[in-house]
Parts: structure tokens; sequence; C-alpha cells
């Protein structure tokens, strides 16, 4: 048996999203400090004659594997901008561990895993920026995902900047299942002309340090998402309440709400006091990704 190649596709969480356009193409421009968590789907590959899709984890039900799917898109479009880079087909397998339509970048997170593994295996160098232009052409926050690292995001989620270092947090994840489109979020919003996120402290090594610099800032989609389902502002006071909590905000588009924490094990006793009292959301604890 031939050993497959495997990709992690971290789940994205915006610690903080300001919406300052809306854009003559419909769009938003945002600025939003973009991490990740130690949590993820996970992707396999291996040599076939054609390429195929197969889909199985917790949240892999009723996901298409046809053309719609973010890992058939990434993989069609590499294969048209570079038709001759990968020779054998591939039989892709995607474990789906993070719930979909969440607000945590999993079909994004997913593409640009794809995208990796077509890369690493392309027998022509791929320039880094051809790949980013190609991610940001599969959705808003697939180049983000590409880095699956502390950055700030700008223009539609394509202009990134790398962070150069940032404490070690843990994070609390809580969804309660229903899941939300991102353009009826982005329809709902009122205020499209907010102000840009405030500069970072530099050197940012510490998570107090963080919580400061995070208290004067927003989800701007947070009011939206609470307005289509209420849920997600009880989840925020809930998570927010629980011993340690530096912050609890919405991530991306929602629903899914996080808990920000400075150890690990303040984060698994929050994990557990959610889990108590909503025992039909998913709930889940991480390290976030710092290098
Ligand atoms: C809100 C975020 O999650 C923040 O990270 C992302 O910007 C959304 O990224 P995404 O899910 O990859 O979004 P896409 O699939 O590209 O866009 C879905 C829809 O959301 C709206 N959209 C998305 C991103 C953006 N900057 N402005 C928008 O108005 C558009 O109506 C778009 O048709
Ligand atoms: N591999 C995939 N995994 C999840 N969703 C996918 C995938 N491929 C296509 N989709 C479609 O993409 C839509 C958005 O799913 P996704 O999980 O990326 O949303 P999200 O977490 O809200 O993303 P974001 O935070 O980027 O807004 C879903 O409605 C789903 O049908």
């Amino acid at each position: 048996m031939v050993e497959p190649f495997v990709q992690l596709a971290p789940a994205k969480v915006n610690l903080a999203l300001h919406v300052t356009r809306r854009r003559e193409d419909g769009y938003h421009d945002l600025e939003s400090l973009v991490v990740f968590a130690d949590l993820a789907d996970e992707l396999e590959a291996r040599p076939a004659t054609a390429d195929t899709l197969t889909i199985g984890g917790p949240f892999g039900k009723g996901l298409g594997t046809g053309e719609t799917n973010l890992v058939s898109r990434a993989v069609a479009a590499f294969r048209a901008r570079w038709p001759n880079a990968v020779e054998m087909g591939l039989a892709m397998h995607l474990t789906k561990n993070l719930p979909v339509a969440a607000g945590i970048g999993g079909g994004s997170a997913d593409a640009a895993a794809a995208l990796r593994i077509m890369a690493s295996l392309s027998n022509i160098p791929v320039a880094l920026a051809d790949l980013a232009d190609m991610a940001a052409r599969l959705g808003a926050d697939v180049p983000a995902c590409l880095v699956s690292a502390p950055l700030v995001a700008r223009g539609v989620g394509e202009v990134l900047t790398r962070l150069p270092e940032f404490p070690s947090c843990h994070i609390v994840l809580v969804n309660p299942l229903i899941p939300l489109a991102t353009a009826d979020v982005f329809r709902r919003l009122r205020a499209h002309d907010n102000y840009p996120l405030p500069e970072l402290p530099s050197p940012l090594t510490r998570p107090a340090q963080l919580g400061i610099w995070l208290a004067e800032t927003r989800n701007d989609l947070q009011p939206p998402a609470v307005k289509l389902v209420p849920v997600i502002g009880e989840i925020v006071e809930e998570l927010g309440g629980t011993q340690g909590c530096i912050l609890a905000r919405m991530s991306g588009s929602g629903a899914t709400v996080f808990g920000l924490f400075g150890s690990a094990g303040q984060a698994h006793q929050a994990a557990q006091v959610m889990r108590a009292s909503h025992p039909d959301h998913w709930v889940a604890a991480a390290p976030l990704l710092v290098s």
C-alpha cells in the first residue's frame, strides 16, 4: 500500500474583524486578526488513475464530493493552470472534523490543503505568489488558510501580513450546529464603513497584552449574525463568563464562538462547562498555532 500524502487543514479563527468598506463588486474590505487552532480537517492523497474525492469524519455527511466541493475546485484550478505539473491522478480522502458553514473556514482550509498537496507533488516549481492568487479566486479565506499562522488580513482577505511573534494561547470553540451562510450575514450588515483595526503592540508576546488590544476591537459581523441566530449572543455571554476567559467573540461570519485563554487547563475547564450546559453543541479546546 502506498503511503498517502497528508495535509492538515486547521480551523481559522478571526480574533477581530472590522468591515471597513462595501466595494462596487458587492464584496467588503475588511481588516482581521486571523489565527489558527491545532484542530483540523485532514486531507490525504494517494496516486490513482483519475482524480477522485471521498469524504468521512464527524461532519462529512451530506457534503458533496462533486465539483462544488472546494477540494475538487482547488485540484481542478491547479490542473487548469499547470496542466502537466502533476501527471498522476489523485484519490483524495477528506476527514471532516470541523463543522461546515461555521465561520472557522473549514472549506477554505480544505482548499488550501489541496493546493499545498498539488504544489508539493508538482514537477515544476510553483511560485507562492501564483498559488496565493489561485487561492484568492477560490474564496476570500483561502489565502490566509494557505499560511495557517497568525496574520493580519486586509482587502477582501488577500492582502496578508504575517506576525513575527504571537503569545502562546488556548482557544475554546463552541458552535450551536446551526449553519450560517457568509453571504447572508454580509447582506444583513448595516454599517459598512467601520474604523480599521488599531495598531498591534510590538512585540506582542503576552496573552494579557493581546487581551488589552482585543478589548479595543470587534467583530462587525457579530451583530447581524446574532440577529439571524440569537443563540450566538447567549454563547458569547456564557463563554465570556467562564474562569480565565480573556475574550469571547464570534469568529468570521459565525456561528462559531471562540473563547481565548492563557492556559490549557482553563480552556479545558471552560470547554467542560460549555459541554455540560450545551450537550447538543459542538465544543472543542485546542492551542493556537503560533509559528
Ligand atoms: C468573513 C470571513 O470568514 C472572514 O475571515 C471571510 O471573509 C469569508 O471568506 P469565505 O467564506 O472564503 O468567503 P467567500 O466564499 O469568498 O464569499 C462568500 C460571500 O460572502 C460575501 N463576502 C465575503 C468576503 C468579503 N470580504 N466580503 C463579502 O462580502 C460575499 O457576498 C461572498 O459572495
Ligand atoms: N470541503 C468543504 N468543506 C466545507 N464546506 C464546503 C467544502 N466544499 C464546499 N463547501 C461549501 O462551502 C460553504 C462554506 O463552508 P465553510 O465550512 O468553509 O464555511 P465557513 O466556516 O463559514 O467559512 P468562512 O469562515 O470562510 O466563512 C458550505 O456551505 C459548503 O457547502
